[in-house]
């Protein structure tokens, strides 16, 4: 993965901060699941967010990517209010749920390079640095040989290995998973874990929701709850 920096992408904010949530409350339907989030994340921090079922870890990193709505305080990505758009190439996303995803007719390689859809005009446009982009992230997820096969045919834990190549493919400088080895192999996870380390030596900042991070526990530096307060680390994490 390359270490990304240029005039058309400045590294975060001058405080080093990808993610800056400041009393922020999340939630639908006009109804708070979370309120008073204070949270900052810092450029090349992996943080999990830890919890128990129902306190909203999945509602925390969806009201900073704006899929849950904000009822209160602030959001900011890269050091400017989420929303504005021209950040969406740098953000991946891996949702928990991934069953629709599952049924498309689509192949591997196809879903894996719609990653590349935020940087490209077109899809004549897809080049050899995207095909090569997408190579990486098969690779980086276990799944290279995979590629010409049918999405639906994929077992669970293979479709959500192709869904976080799918973020992996943009080359994102914030990535998002939302319990990323959950129904997924011990080797698979391991080889996840090495490339979320890889990712993490580049500088990629990462969030992840995990329950039992398993081999992860060795990339993650930071563990908070869902209210952005420091939790327990993970056995075997680094520093929190
Ligand atoms: N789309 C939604 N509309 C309304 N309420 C929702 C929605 N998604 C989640 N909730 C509610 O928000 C609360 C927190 O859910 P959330 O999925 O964020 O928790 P979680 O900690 O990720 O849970 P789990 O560990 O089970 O995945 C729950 O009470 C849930 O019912």
């Amino acid at each position: 993965m390359t270490q990304r920096s240029g005039p058309t992408t400045p590294p975060a904010d001058r405080a080093g901060a990808v993610v800056q949530l400041r009393g922020a409350s999340f939630g639908y339907a006009r109804q708070p699941v979370l309120t008073g989030v204070d949270l900052t994340v810092h450029h090349g921090e992996v943080l999990a967010v830890r919890g128990a079922n129902g306190t909203g870890k999945s509602t925390l990193v969806r009201g900073l990517l704006g899929l849950a709505e904000v009822l209160a305080g602030e959001v900011l990505l890269f050091g400017r209010p989420r929303g504005t758009g021209r950040d969406r190439h740098r953000v991946g996303y891996v949702p928990q749920r991934h069953t629709v995803a599952g049924t498309l007719p689509v192949t591997v390689r196809e879903l894996v390079s719609s990653g590349r859809l935020t940087r490209l005009r077109t899809w004549q446009s897809f080049g050899a640095a995207d095909r090569c982009a997408v190579d990486c992230a098969l690779e980086g997820v276990g799944l290279a040989g995979f590629d010409r096969r049918p999405l639906a045919e994929l077992s669970g834990g293979q479709q959500r290995r192709a869904l976080v190549a799918r973020a992996l493919a943009d080359d994102p400088e914030l990535l998002v998973l939302d319990e990323p080895t959950a129904g997924v192999d011990a080797a698979s996870q391991r080889v996840l874990a090495a490339t979320l380390a890889g990712l993490a030596a580049t500088g990629t900042t990462i969030v992840v929701v995990v329950h039992d991070p398993g081999p992860l526990a060795e990339v993650v530096t930071r563990t908070v709850s869902p209210s952005g307060t420091p939790a327990a680390p993970a056995a075997g994490a680094r520093a929190c």
